[in-house]
């Protein structure tokens, strides 16, 4: 008999880009990233249930039995305790928000001394 291996909920939540994608349904851990493109439903409602438990959804779509036979080919364990049902950290990459904040608070840091620049030139132009 071989033996399942079993993931836990934290272990489940740290695969959830669409480079490495795990879901889960009834239970049962599938690692789904070489499926996404495949998905007759599309990628988009497989990505947003990446790292959590997707088994509400997969059941209220009302999947074929071809589906439920496809799972299979995905399955690699069992979930171990509670399934996790939100992603603690944001799907944007920490980089690319510090990058958006780099940028805005750059854009002001060269407003500012442009505008202080205008009005010393305005006040010796005209004072
Ligand atoms: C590994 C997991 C999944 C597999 C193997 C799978 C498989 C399939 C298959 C084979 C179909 C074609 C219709 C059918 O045979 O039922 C389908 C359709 C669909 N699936 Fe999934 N699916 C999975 C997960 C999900 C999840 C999590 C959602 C979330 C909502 C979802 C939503 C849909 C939708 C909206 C359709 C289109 C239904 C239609 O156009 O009638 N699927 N899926």
């Amino acid at each position: 008999m071989s033996e399942v291996t079993t993931y836990t909920g934290e272990q489940i939540q740290q695969h959830a880009t669409r480079e490495d994608i795990w879901i889960v349904v009834h239970g049962k851990v599938y690692d789904v990233t070489k499926f996404l493109d495949e998905h007759p439903g599309g990628e988009e409602v497989i990505l947003e249930h990446a790292g959590i438990d997707a088994t509400e959804a997969f059941e209220d779509i009302g999947h074929s039995d071809d589906a439920r036979d496809l799972l299979k080919d995905y399955f690699i364990g069992d979930l171990e305790g509670e399934a996790p049902t939100s992603v603690p950290h944001t799907k944007v990459p920490d980089g690319d928000v510090a990058h958006r904040q780099k940028q805005s608070s750059g854009s002001w840091g060269i407003l500012i001394p442009v505008a202080v620049c205008v009005a010393l030139l305005a006040y010796k132009l005209y004072v």
